[in-house]
Parts: C-alpha cells; sequence; structure tokens
C-alpha cells in the first residue's frame, strides 16, 4: 500500500509527487540494469572512491576522467594504498588486488567517458561546472546512459535541465564518504527524471553493495539536510567562544556518540564543500537558519579547506 503523505505547500506537493514516483516504480527485471562499462568524472575522494567500489565490489570496467594530471596521480596513490590496506588484512590476494586496479583506466580526455553506459560525475560542487558537463555529456554519451551526479546539495532539476533532451536520464547517486565504507547512498530524481531511470540507479548502488535511501529533490536532500547545519552550528559555537575545537569534538563524541567529532568531520568533507552546501540551503531556502559561519566563510577564503589542504581546524 502506497504511504500516505501529507502537503502543506506547492513544493510539498511536487516533492510528494516525486516521493510517490519512487515509491511506486516497479523492479528492475534482472539483466536489465546490467552496467558493461561505469564512467566516473572526477578522481578527488569521492570519485576514486566510486571507482574504487564499482571496480572492486560490482566487478566493472570503469573509465576515471579528470581534467587534471595531478588529481589522477593522486587518486591513483590514494587507490594503491588503499588496496595495499586490504591485502595487508587479508580481504583479498595481491593478485586480486591487482584485478582490481587494472579495471580502472585514469584518463584526462573527457571524450573517453562517451562509451560507458552508466556515468558519475564528482567534479567540485560548483553549478555553473556541473552544468556545462551535463550538456556535454547529453550530446556525447549514448542514448540509453544514465546521467547521473554525486551532488551533495545542487537541484537535480537544474542539472536535469541542462542535458538538453536527455534529461530523463539524469539522476542523483549521492555517495557518503568515504565511500568504501560507508553503505548509505542517496537517490535522487529530479522532476524530468524517469521510474526507469531511477530504478537503474537504485539497482547499480547495490551491485556495488551499498543501501539506497531514496530522497526528494529537496536543498541538502536527507543527509545534509541534517548534517551540513549541525556542522556549521558547531563552527559557531567555535567562533562564538562557546568551547574549544577539542572540547566540541570531544564532547559530541565522547557524549553523544559520534564517530567523530563535527570540526574533524568539516575538515574531512573539506570546508569549500561545506560552505557550498550551506550556500545551497540559504539561498534556495531563504531561511536565514541555514546563513554559513562567518568562521567558515573565511576559512575557506584563506585557502584552509581541511585535510585536502592540510590545514583547516586541525593541521595535517
Ligand atoms: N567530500 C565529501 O565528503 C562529499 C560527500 C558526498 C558528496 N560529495 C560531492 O561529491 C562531489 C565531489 O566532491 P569531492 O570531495 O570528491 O571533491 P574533490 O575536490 O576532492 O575532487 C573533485 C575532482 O574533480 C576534478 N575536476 C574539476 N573539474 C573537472 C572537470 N571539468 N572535468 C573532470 N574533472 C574535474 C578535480 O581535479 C578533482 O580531482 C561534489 O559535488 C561534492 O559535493 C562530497
Amino acid at each position: 500500500m502506497r504511504p500516505r503523505i501529507f502537503a502543506t505547500s506547492f513544493q510539498s506537493v511536487r516533492c510528494v509527487r516525486q516521493l510517490r514516483r519512487s515509491f511506486s516504480v516497479s523492479a528492475a527485471t534482472p539483466g536489465e540494469e546490467s552496467v558493461k562499462q561505469l564512467g566516473v568524472i572526477g578522481a578527488g575522494q569521492m570519485g576514486l572512491g566510486i571507482a574504487f567500489v564499482a571496480a572492486q565490489v560490482s566487478k566493472v570496467p570503469v573509465v576515471l576522467v579528470d581534467s587534471s594530471e595531478a588529481s589522477i596521480h593522486k587518486g591513483l596513490g590514494f587507490l594503491d594504498k588503499l588496496l595495499q590496506k586490504d591485502v595487508a588484512k587479508g580481504k583479498y590476494s595481491q593478485a586480486e588486488a591487482n584485478e582490481v586496479k587494472s579495471r580502472i583506466e585514469p584518463t584526462t580526455k573527457f571524450d573517453s567517458i562517451f562509451a560507458a553506459d552508466f556515468i558519475i560525475e564528482a567534479v567540485p560542487e560548483i553549478t555553473a561546472l556541473k552544468c556545462e558537463i551535463f550538456g556535454k555529456l547529453a550530446t556525447g554519451a549514448k542514448s540509453d546512459t544514465i546521467l547521473s551526479t554525486n551532488t551533495s546539495s545542487i537541484s537535480i532539476t537544474k542539472i536535469a535541465a541542462a542535458a538538453k533532451g536527455a534529461e530523463g536520464r539524469v539522476v542523483c547517486t549521492h555517495f557518503m564518504n568515504p565511500v568504501p565504507v560507508q553503505k548509505g547512498v542517496e537517490i535522487i530524481s529530479g522532476l524530468q527524471t524517469t521510474g526507469e531511470t531511477l530504478n537503474r540507479a537504485v539497482e547499480f548502488v547495490k551491485t556495488m553493495g551499498k543501501i539506497p535511501s531514496v530522497s526528494a529533490d529537496s536543498p541538502g536532500f536527507i543527509a545534509n539536510r541534517l548534517l551540513i547545519p549541525y556542522i556549521n552550528e558547531a563552527i559557531i559555537c567555535l567562533e562564538t567562544g562557546v568551547g574549544a575545537k577539542e572540547d566540541i569534538d570531544n564532547m559530541m563524541k565522547n557524549g553523544c556518540a559520534m564517530p567523530m567529532g563535527p570540526l574533524a568531520l568539516a575538515d574531512f568533507i573539506g570546508l569549500d564543500t561545506c560552505l557550498a552546501i550551506m550556500n545551497v540551503l540559504h539561498t534556495e531556502t531563504g531561511d536565514s537558519k541555514y546563513r554559513p559561519s562567518g568562521l567558515l566563510q573565511k576559512m575557506v577564503t584563506a585557502g584552509w579547506l581541511g585535510v585536502k589542504s592540510k590545514k583547516g581546524f586541525y593541521n595535517y
């Protein structure tokens, strides 16, 4: 039976429609969802993790495109570390690790992505950049390829609108960080996304050993609507002297059973990503409760982005 959902505004009505569509999609027929080649755009922390898990668990060949040679080099170094860690733990043999690595083909040639039948974009959280990429994918990718974004907060409807002629095949597969560890993946439809696209996305992330949660196309979706304001509030506590960084992190770890303190978590996610998501929540809802902390804005301006720049709330 369909769940009863009450709507109180136009936006809620749209969300409800999308959720109902999500609840009513039929299960994909076996084989229908099989992905023969995955394309991943962006070899940063998320893209690299997605490529790794797809090569290791789904066992599919992956084309990994990045515009920067340096990022690919750094990503491959990280991949070697992940594989060696698993070999040392006895999860698989060196030969199997080599096999996983051989399934990933890194390149700076964007056009190499067009042969894939499922593409996941994981470039920085910049609307114009993502829209530009989806415009290219709409014209270059095969006519039945699923075009997925890993955006943390940008409207899927907006990204799909940039994929002219391929809007129905655009969806969001929002993997969590670190991808090899976190099981949950949010799957989000834009207004234009078809039920078949949603289905294929759900089925593909399951082949990666992930547990999908369907969410409406609403600012921050489920995960970041809850997580990023929590991090932002922790930064406000720091800047207004409610507590020192160690006290804030220790309290949440030891008093509230969080695996990491919110400031260490912000460093890990990337302060630029945290700010981008707060800005989306603030501008899209118009609600002042989502105003980004002044300290967060200043740290991003200073280039203190957390682990990736070796300096954030802590030094790395
Ligand atoms: N960091 C997190 O915790 C997290 C969690 C969930 C989702 N996300 C989302 O995933 C996406 C990627 O985040 P990230 O943390 O991996 O970022 P990142 O900065 O670590 O990596 C982005 C990569 O994209 C590459 N890139 C930039 N422009 C490109 C282009 N035009 N073509 C190809 N490659 C390009 C960069 O060189 C870089 O390697 C963002 O949308 C982010 O919001 C991040």
